[in-house]
């Protein structure tokens, strides 16, 4: 399966990219004013190959959802158990994710791929907050990414677990080879479901305390960066704290030192469950030619995996936003991927890439609607 989808991914359609840069030099706005829009949706046009490409409409988020064993190390400061708690809580349509979702219409699935601890049904019901109407429904094509919200379709669980957890990656390799193709097919499943059920762009999210210390070693693993680079201060930790977190990044990858070049023996050695999946999640995205907007520093780190596998795969990926992590600047540099917004969030979840969404999906409809300078009347300089 893994393999079929790397044979899929191709590389962008160079004539409808020429198409798109041609059409925006034709179109009423000085050139090069919408600034990295004008290249995104150039680029979103050789993915779909065509010009204008399909707006970006019926987003679906899947949050990957898994536990990792280095949190022994004490490189967070939260209990193991929030993993699932926030499970239940995405389920129950209360955490920020559901709140960014509901704003742009996107559907969340939540994947469990491994969290350690049980997960409890949610704990309120679906949505936890009514959500605020808005005063004029729009038509559901006329808005893409915002508004038609989905009250059919609620947040949904789907459980594809591994093992309970990914191993100490400071002991043992966190998971096996198996182990991590097993959650790379799981991601690929999840994105191709979605795509089947119409979704035209795929937003990643995750969930899993202690991931940041795992990103921050593929990431350091992925680019040769140093850990004292990548690392950061994930949910908020200490000085004493994010120390440890460095030199467990280090001693981690002193052990294994993983080899680039075999990303599945990278994921294997320092990653986990839910960042195999992501990669997974991302190469169905770009085998379907669908667009991928990544959120934070875990998405990152699995990009850097799927692009090692399949090249190609880095023309469907759009940065959603820059976070707060050190790691995510450090990938999306070595990506060469602009990132849409930059507040400072360093949440996770997907958060981030759906408050771009609207970024992107404006930088499409300009191919769709705004004038030409002949057709509007306007003389060119
Ligand atoms: O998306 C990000 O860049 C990001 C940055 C910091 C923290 N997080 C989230 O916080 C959790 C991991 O933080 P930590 O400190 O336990 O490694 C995990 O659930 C992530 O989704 C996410
Ligand atoms: C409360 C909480 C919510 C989160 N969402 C993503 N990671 C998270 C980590 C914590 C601790």
């Amino acid at each position: 399966m893994l393999d079929e989808a790397i044979a899929e991914i191709r590389p962008l359609d160079g004539a409808a990219m020429d198409e798109a840069r041609e059409l925006h030099g034709r179109l009423t706005k000085p050139a090069g004013s919408l600034g990295v829009l004008e290249e995104l949706s150039v680029r979103l046009s050789g993915l779909a190959g065509a010009c204008p490409p399909p707006l970006p409409e019926d987003a679906a988020v899947a949050i990957f959802a898994a536990d990792h064993g280095v949190h022994a190390q004490g490189v967070s400061p939260w209990p193991q158990e929030v993993t699932a708690q926030m499970v239940s809580n995405f389920l129950a349509g209360g955490a920020v994710v559901n709140a960014f979702a509901r704003q742009v219409g996107a559907t969340v699935t939540v994947v469990d791929v491994g969290v350690a601890t049980p997960i409890a049904g949610p704990t309120t019901p679906e949505p936890a907050v009514t959500p605020v109407p808005t005063p004029r429904a729009p038509e559901p094509s006329a808005v893409p990414g915002a508004g038609h919200p989905s009250p059919d379709r609620g947040p949904r669980l789907v459980s594809m677990r591994v093992r309970d957890g990914s191993r100490d990656m400071t002991v043992e390799p966190a998971l096996t080879r198996d182990e991590a193709r097993r959650a790379v097919e799981i991601g690929l499943r999840t994105g191709y479901d979605l795509c089947g059920q119409g979704a035209g762009i795929l937003i990643t999210g995750d969930m899993g305390i202690a991931n940041t210390t795992a990103a921050a070693a593929l990431i350091a693993a992925f680019t040769g960066a140093d850990p004292a680079e990548v690392t950061g201060r994930g949910t908020g930790v200490d000085d004493p704290t994010y120390a440890r977190k460095v030199a467990v990044v280090r001693a981690a990858l002193a052990r294994h030192a993983p080899d680039p070049a075999d990303p599945i023996g990278v994921l294997a050695a320092v990653g986990g469950l839910e960042h195999a999946a992501l990669v997974g999640f991302i190469l169905a995205g770009a085998a379907s030619r669908v667009p991928v907007l990544l959120d934070g520093v875990n998405a990152v780190a699995a990009a850097l995996a799927a692009v090692a596998l399949a090249p190609d795969a880095a023309g469907a990926l759009v940065a959603g936003h820059r976070s707060a992590e050190p790691g995510a600047t450090v990938g999306l540099a070595g990506l060469g991927l602009p990132p849409l917004i930059d507040l400072g969030l360093r949440l996770g979840e997907g958060t981030g890439a759906l408050l771009a969404l609207p970024v992107a999906a404006g930088a499409v409809r300009v191919l769709h609607e705004v004038a030409t300078f002949d057709a509007a009347g306007v003389s060119e300089k």
